[in-house]
C-alpha cells in the first residue's frame, strides 16, 4: 500500500513531534513553519533547538517555510499552530487548495479568538461546511511522543473513510489511536482542560496540598462535563483520553506550561514576567477568556474557569480567586 504524504503546519514543539510519529510510520512528511530563519536553523542543525531540542530530526523529514510547497506535495493537511494562528493558516491555504473539498485535521488545543467557537466552525467559515474535518487530541506531552515513549491519542473525525486514512498515518507501537466521530467533545476537552491547568497550577504555587489539586481535577471535570453536554459533547468522551486523561496530564505534571504558568502566578510571580519565562505558547490564557464567554452564553456555571479568568484578565490577586470559591455554598456532588 503507497504511504501518504502530509504536510503539517506549524513547527513548535507539537508540530515536530507529529511529524517524528507519521515519519516512523514510514510516510513522507513536510513540517512547515512560517518562521523562515527558525526553519534555516532546523536545517541546518536537524533539530528543533528553540521548541524540541532532545530529538534529532530524521533525514527523509522535510522542512520548509514555503507554504505552498508543503501544501502542493500532500495528500494530507495537518494544522498544528496555536490556536491566535488557526484562522489566520486557513485563510493563507485557502487559494493553495488544489481540491477546495481537500480534507483538514488539527492537533491545535483552543477555541477561535474572534467567535470564542469550537475550531471546526472557523473550518467551516473559512473553507466549507463541508470540508471532511478530523481533530487530534489527548493526553500527549510533545517530548515524550517524539522519544517514542508509548501514548494513546483520539482522533475525532467527521467521515470514518477519513478517520481511517489518518489513524493509519500516526498509529503505530509507541502511538495508539483511539477513534471517535465526537468533534465536539473532544475539542472542548482540549481547550477547557488548559484552563484547570493554570488552576491546578495555582493550588500549587499557593503552597497547597494534594487534597487541594485533586479537588480542582475532580470539580474541574464536573465544568468541563457541563459546557461540554451543553455545547453537543458526549459524557464518554470527556470520560476519555481527550478529556479526563489531558487533564489529569497537564494538572499534575511540570511538562505542562499551563500548569507552570499557574504555578508562578500561585508564587506570586506576574503574568508577563511568568509568560516570558515559559517562552512557549500557553493555550489556556486566551482559553480562559473565551471559556467565560462561551459558559455565559450557554448558561453554564464553572466556578473554577471563572476564577482562572479573573486572575488572568482582571488582575484578581490568586488568593482571593480561592477565597471566592471556598465561600460558596454548599451544594450536592451530583447537582449537575
Ligand atoms: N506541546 C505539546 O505537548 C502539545 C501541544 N498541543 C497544542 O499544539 C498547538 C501548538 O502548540 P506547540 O507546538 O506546543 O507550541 P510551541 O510553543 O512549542 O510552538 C509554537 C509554534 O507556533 C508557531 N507560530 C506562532 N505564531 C504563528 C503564526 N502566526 N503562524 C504560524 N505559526 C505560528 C511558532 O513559530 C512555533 O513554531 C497548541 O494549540 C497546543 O495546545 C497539543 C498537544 C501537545
Ligand atoms: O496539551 C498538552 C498535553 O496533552 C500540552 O499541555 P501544555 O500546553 O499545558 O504544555
Amino acid at each position: 500500500m503507497r504511504a501518504d504524504s502530509i504536510a503539517i503546519l506549524g513547527a513548535g514543539s507539537w508540530g515536530t513531534a507529529l511529524a517524528l510519529a507519521a515519519q516512523r510510520n514510514g510516510h513522507k512528511v513536510t513540517l512547515w513553519g512560517h518562521d523562515a530563519a527558525h526553519m534555516a536553523a532546523m536545517a541546518a542543525s536537524r533539530r528543533n533547538q528553540r521548541y524540541l531540542p532532545d530529538t534529532e530530526l530524521p533525514p527523509g523529514l522535510a522542512l520548509t517555510a514555503d507554504l505552498d510547497r508543503a501544501v502542493a506535495d500532500a495528500d494530507l493537511l495537518l494544522l498544528v499552530v496555536p490556536s491566535h494562528a488557526f484562522k489566520r493558516t486557513l485563510q493563507r491555504l485557502k487559494p493553495l487548495l488544489r481540491d477546495p473539498a481537500a480534507p483538514i485535521a488539527w492537533a491545535t488545543k483552543g477555541l477561535d479568538a474572534d467567535s470564542g467557537e469550537l475550531l471546526h466552525h472557523s473550518v467551516a467559515a473559512e473553507l466549507s461546511p463541508s470540508t471532511p474535518m478530523a481533530v487530534l487530541s489527548g493526553p500527549t506531552f510533545a517530548r515524550e511522543v517524539a522519544a517514542g515513549l508509548p501514548t494513546a491519542i483520539t482522533l475525532a473525525a467527521s467521515d470514518p473513510a477519513y478517520a481511517e486514512r489518518l489513524t493509519r498515518l500516526f498509529h503505530g507501537t509507541g502511538f495508539r489511536v483511539y477513534t471517535s466521530t465526537d468533534m465536539i467533545g473532544v475539542q472542548l476537552g482540549g481547550a477547557v482542560k488548559n484552563v484547570l491547568a493554570i488552576a491546578a497550577g495555582i493550588s500549587d504555587g499557593l503552597g497547597f496540598g494534594a487534597n487541594s489539586r485533586a479537588a480542582l481535577i475532580t470539580r474541574g471535570l464536573a465544568e468541563m462535563m457541563r459546557l461540554g453536554l451543553a455545547l453537543g459533547g458526549q459524557r464518554e468522551t470527556l470520560m476519555g483520553l481527550s478529556g479526563v486523561g489531558d487533564l489529569v496530564l497537564t494538572c499534575t505534571d511540570n511538562q505542562s506550561r499551563n500548569r507552570r504558568l499557574g504555578i508562578a502566578l500561585g508564587s506570586g510571580q506576574a503574568l508577563p514576567a511568568a509568560l516570558a519565562d515559559i517562552g512557549q505558547e500557553v493555550e489556556g490564557v486566551a482559553a480562559a477568556r473565551e471559556v467565560h464567554r462561551l459558559a455565559g452564553r450557554h448558561g453554564v456555571e464553572m466556578p473554577i474557569a471563572e476564577q482562572v479568568y479573573h486572575v488572568l484578565h482582571q488582575g484578581m490577586a490568586p488568593l482571593d480567586a480561592v477565597h471566592n470559591l471556598l465561600r460558596r455554598e454548599p451544594k450536592a456532588e451530583h447537582a449537575d
